[in-house]
């Protein structure tokens, strides 16, 4: 076991040194330019490739490769069980010119890792404020972000998100997520490096926009939505939760109590699951008083019945 581990630890020092070998090597090829250049460069990173497998697939024992053997399959490995070879594992990905992850500006690589955050909670939460914060802030970042919201959250108009409080962002209302990169144009898409997504709840397409857009696309994804619906069952933003690198759970303030309100009560008798309103409709609530609530609103059922039934005998 030792001797293995020192064995792979002097192949791993090996391969670095032969990396950066061949980094000051396509650093002379790249100062060429034109055919040459792309020619030469494409051989040296085919070759390197195919060392990197070799040598990966005795270092790495855990390490599933996928055997379709292209230069741009290379970020395809799966996650390792020794923390140890980490480092190694990520000289593999940065080596993969060609991944969809990895964009050129001004002649220096960036490596556009994707993430996918999420915010859920109940109505009045704080999920649109927070949504909208975060893309303002990666904006001043320098980061060119874009909010996508529902289009039939059609509360405050169309083409902003628009908080409880009366905050506003332009966004683009859409029916299905698949459509945003048509809408938007490729170009823009490719451009943009954060996506913003309010009432996700509303999409049924989430969870196969979100992977592509972090996954393949590199894009940062922050969802915004309800994590439950009026009768508290999951409504489609936990589906993204396994996709996910971060979670927030905001609370509100319970509208009967004042403690912290996890829950949306529908004041209403309107039992689609999807009814666009606000506090006219809902009111955020603690778990006692969701409770309570579902008990009342069963009370007042019980009594329009006997009501309905009465006035039906006198008839
Ligand atoms: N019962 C309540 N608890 C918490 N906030 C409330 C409540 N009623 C109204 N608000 C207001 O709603 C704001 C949050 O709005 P918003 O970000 O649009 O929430 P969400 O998107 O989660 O529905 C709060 O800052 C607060 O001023
Ligand atoms: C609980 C619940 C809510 N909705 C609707 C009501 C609103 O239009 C949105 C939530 O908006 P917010 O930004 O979180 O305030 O969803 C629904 O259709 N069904 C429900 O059960």
């Amino acid at each position: 076991m030792v001797q293995s581990i020192s064995k792979s630890r002097s192949m791993e020092k090996k391969l670095i040194q032969e990396a950066e070998v061949e980094e000051q090597m396509e650093d002379k090829l790249t100062k060429k330019g034109g055919d040459e250049h792309v020619a030469s460069k494409g051989s040296v990173l085919q070759s390197r490739c195919n060392r990197w497998k070799e040598t990966a697939a005795i270092l790495i024992p855990n390490l599933v490769f996928n055997p379709s053997n292209s230069l741009s399959s290379i970020s395809n490995f799966l996650p390792v069980r020794n923390p140890n070879y980490l480092p190694q594992l990520r000289r593999l990905r940065l080596s993969s010119a060609y991944s969809s992850s990895i964009t050129e500006e001004n002649g220096h690589c960036h490596q556009t890792e994707g993430e996918i955050h999420v915010i859920v909670g109940p109505m009045f939460a704080g999920k649109t404020t927070t949504l909208l914060r975060r893309i303002k802030s990666e904006s001043s970042n320098g980061r060119n972000a874009a909010v996508i919201k529902s289009s039939k959250d059609t509360r405050y108009g169309l083409d902003s998100i628009v908080t409880h409080d009366g905050e506003k962002l332009s966004c683009w209302p859409l029916e299905a997520l698949s459509s945003f990169k048509e809408r938007i144009g490729l170009e823009a898409y490719h451009k943009l490096e954060v996506i913003g997504i309010d009432e996700a709840q509303f999409f049924e397409d989430l969870y196969d926009f979100c992977i592509k857009a972090a996954d393949h696309d590199g894009k940062t994804v922050i969802v915004a939505g309800l994590d439950g619906d009026y009768l508290r069952r999951s409504f489609g933003v936990l589906d993204i939760i396994p996709i996910a690198d971060t979670v927030t759970k905001l609370k509100a303030r319970c509208e009967v109590c004042g403690k912290p309100a996890f829950f949306t009560l529908r004041k209403t008798e309107e039992t689609e699951r999807e009814v666009v309103a606000g506090a006219d409709v809902y009111m955020p609530v603690c778990r006692n008083h969701y409770l309570t609530g579902q008990k009342v609103k069963q009370a007042a059922r019980n009594v329009q019945e006997t009501h309905n039934l009465q006035c039906g005998s006198f008839l």
